[in-house]
């Protein structure tokens, strides 16, 4: 097969942060296999945000499909697919490779399904014990799953989650997961970074927050937590890069912005960001992939969410998990503060997420598949 040839064309859609972070050393391996032809486009769905996230990994789209300004979650997807399916019908695509679950993740893989072509899915298998809780990144996940044809399951439990669900063997391929590869480059990245946002502290905390299900009362609850934690620790300080949702920012700059110990923060480049953590006492969060990250940094998580789709940090003991009542998270983060901290895990295969080489995995993977469909 030639990389001329129309059917080695892999159509990557990205629409979030998160998926660039994700998909960023898959993209590279796919464009440094001699065999494909990668595009990567851009899905319109936080496109500013995809842009930026992309370009501090020195990574371009090949394509940008227009901001959607959609005020409800169908009509965004609607117009995500169609976004989706024009690019992959005007490129000649042969695959569609999609990450995790977000819209931009479920409308690819609708997409695909409308052109009968095949998806390979990125983060493959992760569930909570509820169907659709979170929403509706749940429902997505379990809802692309029978679509894809490649599914790549970051752990094991992610890969028996899926073949409890029927998908054949055949199509599931644990690769670890592909932050893990990012992660390992910055952590390997020996030159001098400056942190300006870390507080005069001798210890501090780093607190993200932006879920869906959190938004209102859950953020005001966690806030009013972080300031009881600051009352009875006067060695402590927190940093916050504040998501750009501003339902989320406003909440969090009303309750937090006047503390001399809190520094609230722009989103902070990966690099800087991982800094932050690598530095940081303990990690305040409701994100995914931060429960992926650091347990390979040595910092204990709290996460503020009432399921996690990430077992395997909890059974590590480096995630917690709390229910968003202010004196629980008070509590646990209190004893979090207390016990030492828990040990890194190296980047090895047998690490709860891989050893940081996933890209490869699905760039060969995807390559044999187009090999053997030519
Ligand atoms: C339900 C759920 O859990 N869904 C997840 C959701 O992603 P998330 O919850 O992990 O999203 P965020 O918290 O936004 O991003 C986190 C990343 O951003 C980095 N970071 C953070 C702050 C900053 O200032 N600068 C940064 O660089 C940080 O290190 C980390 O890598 O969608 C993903 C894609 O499909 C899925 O994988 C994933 O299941």
């Amino acid at each position: 097969m030639s990389a001329n040839s129309p059917n080695s064309r892999v159509l990557v859609v990205a629409g979030t942060r998160p998926e660039c972070l994700k998909l960023a050393s898959v993209v590279r391996a796919l464009r440094a296999t001699p065999s494909l032809q990668p595009l990567l486009l851009n899905s319109g769905q936080h496109q500013a945000m995809v842009e930026r996230t992309f370009a501090q990994l020195d990574l371009h789209c090949d394509l940008v499909n227009p901001q959607i300004a959609s005020a409800s979650l169908s009509h965004a997807l609607a117009a995500l697919r169609d976004g989706v399916r024009r690019v992959a019908r005007e490129q000649s695509a042969a695959l569609v490779v999609s990450q995790g679950d977000t819209s931009s993740a479920y409308a690819a893989a609708l997409a695909a399904r409308d052109l009968g072509l095949p998806l390979a899915h990125v983060e493959a298998g992760l569930r909570t014990s509820h169907p659709y809780r979170p929403f509706p990144e749940e429902l997505f996940r379990r809802r692309i799953a029978p679509i894809a044809r490649l599914n790549f399951a970051p752990t094991a439990q992610a890969a028996a989650n899926l073949r409890s669900e029927g998908v054949a063997g055949e199509r599931i391929f644990q690769v670890g997961n592909s932050v893990i590869d990012l992660l390992r480059e910055q952590v390997e990245d020996s030159r001098p970074l400056a942190l300006p946002f870390l507080p005069d502290t001798p210890r501090h905390i780093a607190l993200t927050l932006h879920r869906r299900e959190n938004y209102g009362r859950g953020l005001d609850l966690v806030c009013a937590a972080v300031l009881q934690l600051l009352d009875l620790h006067d060695d402590i300080g927190v940093v916050c890069p504040v998501h750009p949702n501003p339902a989320v920012g406003s909440r969090i700059r009303r309750h937090l912005s006047a503390h001399p110990r809190i520094n609230l923060v722009d989103p902070l480049d990966y690099r800087p960001f991982i800094a932050l953590l690598a530095h940081a006492r303990l990690a305040i969060t409701d994100s995914g992939g931060i429960q992926e990250e650091a347990p390979y940094l040595g910092t204990p998580v709290l996460v503020v969410r009432e399921n996690t789709e990430r077992p395997e940090s909890v059974a590590l003991g480096a995630a917690t998990l709390v229910p968003l009542k202010t004196e629980r998270i008070v509590a646990e983060a209190n004893r979090l503060l207390a016990v030492p901290a828990p040990l890194r895990l190296p980047f090895a295969p047998e690490s709860a997420y891989g050893d940081g080489r996933s890209g490869e995995r699905i760039a060969a993977a995807i390559a044999n598949h187009l090999h053997d469909r030519a």
